[in-house]
């Protein structure tokens, strides 16, 4: 029995939250100014010194981007917002009770909302003893991965009485995922009225530098292609996208690659993007409507999207998997 002046005690719990990388509010160069100046301010993603890239960043990038990428997201945006938010959200509904009544599911964004600092607060008010923090990053990135870490663990910096915490590891080579990724893409696959003469996998890009500085990403991305096209029995043509920056980027980018191949003789392909747990702004905008209108234009005659893993039985079942083999030595402590 507590003493009477004794503050509250919640039963205890587990908390799962899955994190994606973030999403302005609204479709609006607003919104989409005030995404990206928390998103570009974080020296995870650009690895700038902050006295050079700061000015850079509010005088120039702030100033001239937001407009052009409300008109992207504006393209792409739901009834119930971002595609990236409500695919998440959607992800964490499906998981609620897969691992049992005193297992919560949450999900937060590292930039916008809602936040990884308000959700895990939440959690522990829920009286969450153990977390496990689930990046859904197929592949190790410190821009992505580490930076979804680093703000959890700063969260808990300031707590005085602190959950435990677990992040979930890449899962890159992981045979679920890459069975989830197979059976998905041949699911798309069958619903086309062609047959691609090559199929792209193509990833998010970062600069060749962090893969020079000792980033595992580029490694893991070539190894999931590698393992898809195995199991697909198939080769697949990887490929880097969404360029930021003068820098040099990943290569082969795939806005090149989709403007070459119809004069290779390619006029039919297909483009799979694995590396995303969700379908989002790079995805839906640059893939699939602007991807599409690159390849046609340089002659191409069919162009095929196949959409992401994000809450389909698949997907789901892919996250119930490698989430519960996190939560081992804990379900039963619940
Ligand atoms: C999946 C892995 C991702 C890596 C690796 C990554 C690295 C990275 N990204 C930028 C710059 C931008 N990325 C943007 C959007 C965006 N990026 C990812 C994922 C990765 N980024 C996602 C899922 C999204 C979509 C967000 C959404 O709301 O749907 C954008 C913003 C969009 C725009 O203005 O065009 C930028 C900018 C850098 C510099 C970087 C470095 C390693
Ligand atoms: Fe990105
Ligand atoms: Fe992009």
């Amino acid at each position: 029995m507590l003493p009477a002046n004794h503050p509250p005690v919640a039963p205890p719990r587990i908390g799962v939250l899955l994190v994606n990388l973030g999403t302005p509010d609204a479709a609006s160069p607003r919104a989409v100014k005030r995404y990206l100046g928390e998103f570009l301010s974080d020296r995870r993603v650009v690895e700038i010194s902050p006295l050079l890239w700061q000015p850079i960043l509010r005088g120039i990038i702030l100033n001239t981007r937001p407009k052009k990428s409300a008109h992207a997201y504006s393209q792409v945006w739901r009834e119930d917002g971002s595609p990236l938010a409500a695919i998440t959200a959607a992800q964490s509904r499906a998981l609620q009770g897969a691992f049992g009544d005193g297992v919560t599911v949450d999900w937060a964004m590292r930039y916008g909302n809602p936040a990884i600092p308000e959700r895990l607060a939440a959690m522990k008010a829920a009286g969450c003893e153990r977390i496990l923090i689930a990046p859904l990053y197929p592949q190790y990135c410190a821009a992505t991965t580490a930076t979804a870490n680093d703000s959890a663990f700063a969260t808990l910096a300031a707590m005085r009485w602190q959950p435990a915490l677990r992040t979930l590891p890449p899962y890159h080579d992981d045979p679920r995922y890459i069975a989830a990724l197979k059976e998905s893409v041949e699911a798309s696959l069958a619903t086309l009225d062609f047959t691609p003469q090559t199929i792209l996998a193509s990833f998010h890009g970062m600069p060749k530098r962090t893969l020079e500085l000792g980033d595992p990403y580029h490694c893991h991305c070539q190894k999931t292609a590698r393992l898809l096209a195995e199991a697909l029995g198939r080769p697949l043509t990887i490929t880097f996208q969404s360029r930021f920056g003068p820098a040099k980027w990943l290569e082969p980018a795939t806005d090149t690659t989709l403007a070459a191949l119809p004069g290779q003789g390619i006029k039919q392909v297909a483009i799979v993007a694995p590396g995303f747990s969700a379908d989002c702004l790079e995805t839906l905008e640059e893939l699939s409507i602007r991807g599409r209108d690159t390849f046609l234009a340089a002659g191409g005659t069919d162009f095929a999207y196949l959409p992401c893993l994000n809450d389909s039985t698949i997907g789901v079942q892919l996250l119930r998997q490698i989430l519960r083999q996190e939560l081992e030595g804990w379900l039963t402590a619940a």
